[in-house]
């Protein structure tokens, strides 16, 4: 599951320490935007070290590299997929970048003995060009677990300004969605930047849920129980779902494939959503069996 992912400042030994007690599903360790330019090789330093000697308590770990339009990049993959991150976050993705990648990693995966696939890849969509291309980039590489929105890159790169009801954003969203669930990988939402608003942020979780994302990105610890709240089933939803597949079981008995519960009309996709959710619930352990 990874319903919060949380960026940490990949030259920040403190803040690295403390990931594995934080309660985010995935830890982000970033290398590229929040990482200086003269503190680039240092960063990369501290979080080889803390991928070989730190305990990350069950997350999965992530480490944002550079882009491969310098050199950076280049190092980035050739340190740190040695360490064996879970995955590997590529900014401002492209085609060409994830199948290049891929490359570089199966020929690190051979030489360090890892098994062939075991490094992921998360495209970061944070150009025009690439929420275009979104369904490509992920179909390109096996190793896609899932694409990662970034909003303040995209806004820029649109032109336009960023706001807290996201409107500049719902075709980018809805359309690396609609990518995502047509090639069964995860779809994780933008960070919200304003680290005081609680209630902001409940709603923007809100919003990205309500049109499919399925975990959203963090900057600051104390968003991440709003974001697992809002990314897990509710007790409501979960109570819900057995409700639908105890009186789908009756009505089948019955011979029927079609009946009402509550004054709504149920039928075999309405049971698919009630099982995803109880799926869910159980991935997460809110519910056993
Ligand atoms: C557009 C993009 O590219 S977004 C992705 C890149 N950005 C990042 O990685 C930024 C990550 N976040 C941060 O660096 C910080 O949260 C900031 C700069 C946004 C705010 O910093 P602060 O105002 O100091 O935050 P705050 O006062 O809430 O910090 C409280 C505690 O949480 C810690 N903390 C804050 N952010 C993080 C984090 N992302 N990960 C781990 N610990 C953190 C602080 O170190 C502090 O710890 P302490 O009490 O032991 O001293
Ligand atoms: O991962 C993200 O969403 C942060 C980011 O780089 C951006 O918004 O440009
Ligand atoms: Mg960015």
């Amino acid at each position: 599951m990874r319903r919060s992912m949380l960026y940490i400042p990949g030259n920040n030994p403190s803040m690295i320490q403390n990931a594995p007690v934080l309660g985010a599903d995935s830890i982000i360790l970033d290398l590229e935007d929040s990482v200086s330019v003269d503190e680039k090789d240092s960063a990369r330093f501290l979080v080889r070290n803390a991928l070989l000697e730190l305990d990350f308590n069950g997350c999965e770990k992530v480490v944002r590299i550079n882009s491969l339009n310098t050199e950076l990049g280049y190092e980035d993959i050739d340190v740190i997929a040695r360490v064996k991150p879970d995955a590997l976050l590529v900014p401002k993705a492209t085609k060409d970048a994830i199948e290049e990648i891929d490359e570089l990693i199966s020929t690190i995966e051979r030489e360090e003995g890892f098994k062939l696939g075991s490094i992921k890849l998360i495209p970061l969509i944070e150009t025009a060009f690439g929420v275009e291309d979104v369904f490509n980039i992920v179909k390109s590489s096996k190793r896609v677990a899932a694409v990662l929105l970034g909003a303040e890159d995209l806004t820029a790169d649109m032109e336009v300004k960023r706001t807290k009801e996201g409107e500049e954003i719902f075709y980018a969203r809805s359309r690396i969605v609609s990518a995502c669930k047509a090639l069964k990988v995860d779809a994780i939402d933008t960070p919200f930047t304003d680290i005081n608003d609680f209630e902001g942020l409940k709603r923007d979780c809100q919003r990205a849920k309500l049109i499919g994302m399925t975990g959203k990105a963090a900057v600051n610890p104390r968003q991440i129980d709003i974001i697992n709240e809002v990314f897990s089933p509710s007790m409501e939803d979960i109570e819900w779902a057995k409700r639908v597949i105890a009186a789908y079981d009756e009505a089948q008995r019955e011979g029927k494939g079609v009946f009402s519960l509550d004054g709504k009309m149920v039928d075999a996709p309405v049971l698919a959503r009630a099982k995803n959710v109880l799926e869910k619930a159980e991935a997460i352990g809110l519910i056993k069996g």
